[in-house]
Order: structure tokens, then C-alpha cells, then sequence
């Protein structure tokens, strides 16, 4: 069996101006599960917001990002100081994953647009972690489990940061295929399921009525997943499902137990794949990123600069993000993973 309490993780504290200290400040005390937990961040500002909020701040152990004298946080204003120390967190957390012996990182959201205010160009914190773990095949998947029937979703988004205009260009079967390796490992080797049933969805409505509106489906998307059929005899590979349908079997096991939802379901952008997650799991989802060398969770929701510093913030998904964490962890231990 693995040993949570020997299971080292960090937990970053995200854009200072958003909620990201607020909910890891609400999250740690309630964690399910148990493992040393080291945040990373700026620890005059932790402690500005507990004290602005009546949060006690926890006895983890932090690694203190530091701030110029003549720099300010403006809550509720993700800018290039906040957008610069988010990413400087972050940056330290990955060299500790990397070197310490760190399982992995929990990260709190930043904001992309601070980033870039910063002059940091990534479309998010997934390519940060993708380009210092020196990784190319990596994929970001929503996992959520229902609190009503503890079914699981598990949604992977094949294509992610791009603007929608661009999806038709990126998608390829080439593109497909890594997503569909990363997940189908992904579930055997993080949720023990060997023999998945996989839904993926389609690119145009009513995946394209036989080419009628518009011709992916008909052109290259099922040629692909007949191959993909053949290379992966024990998996059942569903689709291209009509978008609109494909979320419905989802919905009901996670409302009420339905037999035929499917183990991954593989959309193939990001708001095809997020608005369900998000509409059905908003406090339950998380954000995690498979293909690195370590673990890495994040909760759904973004650094929310529209509440941020009212102290009403839900830490439910970040609470989901930390024990999804330390169940990964676990899990890898008791399989010799790292
Ligand atoms: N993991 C991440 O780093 C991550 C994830 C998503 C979005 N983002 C970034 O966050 C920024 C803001 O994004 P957005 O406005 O689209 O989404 P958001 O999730 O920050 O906010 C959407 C809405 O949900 C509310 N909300 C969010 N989290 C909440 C919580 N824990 N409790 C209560 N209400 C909550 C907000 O007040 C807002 O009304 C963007 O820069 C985006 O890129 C980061
Ligand atoms: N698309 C994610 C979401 O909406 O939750 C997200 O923005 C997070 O991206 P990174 O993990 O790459 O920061």
C-alpha cells in the first residue's frame, strides 16, 4: 500500500490579485486526504490576505516567491507584477518537481493576461510545465466525480489555448492519436481501467449529416477512429458522436446512475469539451495535465478578479484538486510509477 503522509507536494498560490491564496487558505484544513503539502508563493501576501479575510493561516511550510520593495498587488487586478510573481511561482514549483523529489504540484490560477502583461507568452500554465519538463506529448484532462453517485468524468481536450478559428487547421488525425495514447494510459495506469469504453465527439453538428454540414467526419475523423479501432482492439472507441448528444449519457450518470456512460470522453476543443465539465462540475472539476514526469491538478475555475478579496470564494474544486493530487500520488507509489 502507499503511504499518503510520505507523499510530497506543492501547491502554488497563483495570481495574488485573484482568489487563488483565498481558496488554498480555505482548502488546506479541509483536504480528505494526507500528504506533506509545501505551498510556493509570496508569503507577506498569504499572509495579507488571511489577515484581510479572518483565514488562520496553516502551518505548511512555504518557499517564499519574492516581491520588490516597490511592488504592489492590486486585488481584483491581475497586471505584470501579479502576473510576473504567479509565474515566477510556478517556475519554482516545476524546479522542485524536478529535482526535489516532489510528486507533483497543485496549482492555483493565474491569469493569462497578466502573463503576457509580464511578457510571459504561453497560452497557459500547461506549456510552462509541458516546455521545463521538457515534454511534448501532453494533454489537459477534466476530471470530476459526481458528490451525488461518485461516478467520474474524465474529459480531455484535444485541442486547447487556440482560437476557434484555428481548430479545423490544428485538428489532425496525427494530433488525435496522441491525445487518444495519453488518455487510454492515462486511465489504465491513474484509474486502473483496462478495458475503456472512449466517446469522441465530433467537429460540426450532427457530426457533419454525412457530409452535408461540412465534411471532417466523413473526410478523415472516421477513417482515423476505424484505425484507432484496429490498433486498440480492447478498447470500445465510440464516434465521432454528435456533439450535442454526446453529453448526454455524462449528464445523467453524473445525476443518477446510467449504464452507459463512457470511462474518457475526447472533445475536440476547448469549450466543446469545458462547457459541459463546467455546467455539470463547476465545483467539483479539475484541471489536470497528463504527460508530465510528475502530477500536476488545478482546480477549473480561473483567478475570478470579480470576487476576489470578499472572502467568497468556493474552495470546492481547489479541496477536489489537492486530494485528486495525493490520490494520483498514491496510486503511482502503490504501481511504482514515480
Ligand atoms: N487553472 C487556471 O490557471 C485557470 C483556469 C481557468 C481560467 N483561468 C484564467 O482566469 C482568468 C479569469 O477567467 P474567467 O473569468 O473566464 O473564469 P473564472 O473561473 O475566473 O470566473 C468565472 C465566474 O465564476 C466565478 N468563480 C470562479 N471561481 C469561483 C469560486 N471558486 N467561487 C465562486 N465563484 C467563482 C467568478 O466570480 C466568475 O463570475 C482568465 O485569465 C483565465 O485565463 C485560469
Ligand atoms: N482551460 C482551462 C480552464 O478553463 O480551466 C485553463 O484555462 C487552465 O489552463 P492552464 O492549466 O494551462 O493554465
Amino acid at each position: 500500500m502507499g503511504n499518503a503522509r510520505q507523499i510530497k507536494l506543492l501547491v502554488t498560490l497563483g495570481d495574488m490579485a485573484g482568489i487563488g491564496p483565498e481558496v488554498v487558505l480555505k482548502a488546506l484544513p479541509v483536504v480528505q486526504q494526507t500528504a506533506q503539502l509545501t505551498l510556493v508563493g509570496n508569503e507577506q501576501q498569504l499572509m495579507a490576505c488571511s489577515k484581510r479575510l479572518g483565514l488562520p493561516l496553516t502551518d505548511h511550510p512555504i518557499i517564499d516567491v519574492p516581491l520588490a520593495a516597490d511592488q504592489t498587488i492590486r486585488i481584483g487586478q491581475g497586471d505584470a507584477v501579479s502576473g510576473d510573481l504567479s509565474f515566477r511561482s510556478l517556475q519554482t514549483a516545476i524546479g522542485y518537481c524536478l529535482k526535489d523529489g516532489y510528486s507533483g504540484v497543485i496549482t492555483a490560477p493565474i491569469a493569462k493576461s497578466a502573463w503576457l502583461a509580464a511578457g510571459h507568452h504561453y497560452p497557459g500554465q500547461t506549456e510552462l510545465l509541458a516546455e521545463m519538463a521538457e515534454v511534448t506529448r501532453f494533454g489537459m484532462l477534466f476530471v470530476a466525480r459526481s458528490p451525488m453517485t461518485d461516478w467520474t468524468m474524465r474529459t480531455l481536450l484535444a485541442t486547447t489555448h487556440i482560437p476557434l478559428r484555428q481548430v479545423p487547421e490544428v485538428l489532425t488525425p496525427e494530433v488525435l492519436t496522441l491525445k487518444l495514447e495519453l488518455l487510454l494510459k492515462c486511465l489504465e495506469r491513474d484509474f486502473g481501467v483496462e478495458n475503456p469504453k472512449v466517446a469522441i465527439a465530433g467537429l460540426n453538428p450532427h457530426s457533419g449529416e454525412q457530409g452535408q454540414i461540412g465534411r471532417e467526419e466523413i473526410d478523415w475523423l472516421i477513417p482515423w477512429l476505424n484505425s484507432q479501432r484496429q490498433r486498440f482492439p480492447h478498447v470500445t472507441l465510440e464516434g465521432p458522436v454528435p456533439p450535442d448528444t454526446l453529453w448526454v449519457s455524462p449528464a445523467k450518470a453524473w445525476h443518477h446512475l446510467e449504464q452507459q456512460a463512457h470511462h474518457g470522453y475526447l472533445a475536440l476543443y476547448h469549450d466543446q469539451g469545458l462547457i459541459p465539465v463546467k455546467m455539470l462540475a463547476f465545483d467539483q472539476a479539475v484541471n489536470t495535465t497528463i504527460g508530465l514526469p510528475f502530477i500536476r491538478t488545478s482546480p477549473d475555475h480561473g483567478t475570478a478578479f470579480d470576487i476576489a478579496g470578499q472572502g467568497i470564494a468556493r474552495p470546492d474544486s481547489m479541496v477536489a484538486a489537492i486530494d485528486l493530487a495525493i490520490e494520483l500520488a498514491v496510486q503511482r507509489q502503490v504501481n511504482g510509477h514515480n
